[in-house]
């Protein structure tokens, strides 16, 4: 393992440039066709013997044997003693899994068959609110997919902060709105909140018994009994579905009903190919293989701090936050799985936007800042748009002209105008933008950092990380008699008009 570190540490850089020279089949190695999805990771400084050290470090961290395990239910996360079963929500895991997972669905198809005949009334805003993996992920598939559905009014809350539900409910007929209360544990503070003042909008605006207008999706059924739902409106998804990869489980609810069922099925279609493609290419031509070589190849060689996904494509624009999360929650970690520290860098900080708009206000920094940032371009071939056909060309041909910019750079006699060129990025097309074809990018990123965790021998599934602060918060809140620090108690001083201390 130290071995291949040590390979990789002491080849000598090649430029992007040498390297299409000197590696003619470099394209058609590097880049691949999957469930939809065109992956292209020649404009990257993986060298061909890069690769191999790569491939080397991948068989010495057991990455075969930690996907299998993964795959047949083992406990990949140990810190929290669990599984990670979010493949057997899409039909690939452990068959009792797949079993339990697909009763859920079922489920969860039912009620929605039920709302669609109007056993609730009419409904025709769904109010869903959670936070993290319980919002960003149906936030991400209702926004790029459910633009033309117009099936229900659909708004996605998080933040404890009142104006997002105030904003979000202003249109809504609350006679009409049905409520998602979306927590995996059913105790985050901000959601739970957020669903009581829901309730109490409903109550106040002369809805009998807003009780029976809400749904629970969640893995602890009995806290929402506690709560208030009543049992035949409790989905269910299983615990070993960790919260920011459970956009596949009862957590997409608003996107199966906004979308429709059939749909819903096709996204988890598609997620499924992804899986069998993870499962069973040589590594050497995996997707989520060949992006996790990639990262680490940045940050751990090349000591890039960041990375940045530019979606080439409006439907697309929540993906850099949804990432966000999947990349930054999962692997934002200093400890490997023996809790040992990390040797070495583990997640770069993901950050991104849209192309083109990026391209008007943080581009001038990828082209000529001091930083490295390897880029990642996600666009898609066929226009999400009816107009002048010039908008699709103009929006694909800006991404492809700044990978190429990006590498080729530019000299110049004024050294204020000229590019050094020799940046690396990857691009990702899609076909199309279709339920199952985002399904498949979903779990391409899902995949990439599972692999970027076992070539780094970290738990990507816990997130002890966030537990701190919300602790603190509770006690503050609770008024218990904590001792904060002097900037702290200053804080709450001028905004409570109180001391705390
Ligand atoms: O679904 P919940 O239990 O309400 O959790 C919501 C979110 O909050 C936590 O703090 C975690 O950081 C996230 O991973 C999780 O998705």
């Amino acid at each position: 393992m130290a071995d291949a570190w040590k390979m990789l540490e002491e080849m000598a850089p090649t430029s992007l440039r040498d390297l299409f020279a000197s590696e003619p089949d470099r394209l058609a190695r590097l880049s691949l066709d999957e469930a939809g999805l065109h992956f292209d990771f020649s404009k990257t400084h993986l060298s061909r013997a890069a690769i191999d050290a790569f491939l080397d470090l991948a068989e010495s961290t057991g990455l075969a044997a930690r996907r299998d395990a993964m795959f047949a239910g083992g406990i990949v996360n140990p810190s929290e003693g669990r599984a990670a079963e979010h493949g057997a929500e899409r039909g690939e895991g452990a068959p009792e899994s797949v079993a339990r997972s697909g009763a859920f669905h079922a489920r969860m198809r039912t009620l929605i068959d039920a709302i669609e005949a109007e056993a609730f009334g009419p409904v025709r805003h769904i109010l869903h609110v959670g936070i993290g993996g319980s919002a960003l992920g149906p936030k991400l598939l209702v926004d790029a997919l459910g633009r033309d559905a117009g099936r229900y009014d659909t708004a996605i809350v998080s933040n404890v902060d009142g104006a997002a539900l105030e904003e979000a409910v202003r249109d809504f007929d609350p006679h009409t709105t049905l409520l998602a209360i979306a927590s995996k544990t059913f105790t985050t503070s901000e959601t739970m909140l957020n669903a009581r003042s829901a309730i109490t909008w409903m109550a106040e605006n002369g809805v009998d018994d807003p009780y029976g207008r809400v749904v629970a999706l969640t893995a602890s059924p009995e806290k929402a009994i506690e709560f208030g739902v009543d049992e035949t409106r409790i989905l269910p998804f299983s615990e070993t579905v960790g919260g920011r990869y459970s956009l596949w489980s009862s957590i997409g609810f608003p996107a199966a009903l906004a979308l429709g069922w059939d749909a819903f099925e096709s996204l988890l279609e598609g997620a499924a190919a992804m899986d069998r493609h993870f499962r069973l290419a040589p590594f050497d031509r995996n997707a989520p293989v060949l992006a996790a070589f990639v990262d680490r190849y940045y940050a751990n060689i090349r000591k890039a701090g960041t990375r940045a996904v530019f979606a080439y494509d409006e439907r697309l624009r929540l993906l850099p936050d949804y990432l966000q999360q999947l990349e930054m929650e999962s692997n934002g970690k200093s400890v490997r799985l023996d809790g040992s520290p990390s040797p070495r860098a583990t997640a770069a900080i993901t950050w991104g936007g849209v192309g083109t708009d990026a391209q008007h206000a943080v581009f001038q920094l990828l082209h000529q800042g001091t930083h490295l940032v390897p880029v990642e371009f996600v666009a898609v071939a066929e226009p999400g748009d009816t107009l002048d056909p010039a908008h699709h060309r103009q929006l694909l041909v800006n991404c492809f002209a700044q990978g190429a910019a990006l590498m080729a750079g530019r000299p110049a006699d004024d050294p204020n105008r000229a590019y050094p060129g020799d940046r690396p990025s990857t691009t990702i097309l899609a076909e199309r933008l279709d339920p199952r074809t985002l399904g498949a990018l979903i779990a391409f990123y899902e995949h990439r950092v599972f692999a970027n965790a076992a070539l780094l021998g970290i738990n990507p599934f816990d997130q002890f990380g966030v537990e701190l602060g919300k602790e603190m918060a509770k006690a503050l809140d609770g008024g218990d008699d904590l001792a904060f620090d002097p900037s702290t108690e200053a804080l709450i001083a001028r905004a409570f008009g109180e001391d705390m201390g």
